[in-house]
């Protein structure tokens, strides 16, 4: 199937079923905090999550809490991603695409966080690759960056294989996280 297509399947999917979502989020972070990618991180990027995405605040908070540094992204022109610290929800400013972000400071950036906890719309568990959004932001991004990876996967962003057709510039994440 070509990516477009289920990307539009799998919003629709998520839209219907945000409130599952919601709960096996808890569980997913739960999880992360296990792992040593998570206890080693001192610096972590997250998103703010939509509606319909795993929610990034009990993340942010829980990290914050630990001790943790954590950057968020913001969007640049030619579809790049500058990480930036999260202060305070207030601070932040609406895109043109209604996502919050930190407003921009060159000399706040970092784009070598420890872990990047990456968003997306499906998973196949067999592979690690994704279907995200379709900006290509995270595929740029992870092109030159060489830290850690890893995504928080609800079932109903879990496929056993790649359903969807891969491209040369898809990028694997490490690590995949997701409900038994
Ligand atoms: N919560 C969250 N924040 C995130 C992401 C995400 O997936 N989740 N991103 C993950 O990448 C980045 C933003 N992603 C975006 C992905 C696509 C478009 C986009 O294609 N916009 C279209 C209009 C929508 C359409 O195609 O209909 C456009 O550019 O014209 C915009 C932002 C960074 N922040
Ligand atoms: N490393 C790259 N360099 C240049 N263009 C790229 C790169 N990676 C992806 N793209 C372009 O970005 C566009 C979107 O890619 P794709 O459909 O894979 O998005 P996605 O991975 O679902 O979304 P996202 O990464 O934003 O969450 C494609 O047109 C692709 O050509």
């Amino acid at each position: 199937m070509d990516k477009k297509k289920l990307r539009q399947q799998q919003i629709k999917r998520l839209k219907d079923n945000q409130q599952q979502t919601i709960s096996e989020g808890v569980l997913l972070l739960n999880k992360l905090s296990e792992t040593s990618i998570w206890k080693d991180a001192k610096t972590i990027a997250t998103t703010i999550s939509g509606p319909f995405e795993v929610p990034t605040t009990p993340i942010i908070k829980k990290a914050l809490l630990e001790g943790k540094k954590v950057y968020l992204p913001k969007t640049m022109p030619h579809r790049q991603m500058a990480f930036l610290p999260f202060t305070d929800m207030n601070d932040l400013v609406r895109s043109d695409f209604g996502i919050l972000e930190p407003a921009y400071k060159e000399k706040l950036v970092n784009q070598v966080p420890d872990l990047v906890i990456v968003p997306g719309l499906a998973f196949a568990v067999d592979s690690n690759y994704r279907v995200g959004f379709g900006g290509g932001y995270y595929d740029r991004f992870l092109a030159e960056y060489s830290g850690k990876t890893v995504a928080l996967v609800p079932s109903e962003m879990h496929f056993d294989s790649a359903k969807w057709d891969i491209q040369n510039y898809d990028i694997k994440i490490q690590k995949l996280i997701s409900v038994d």
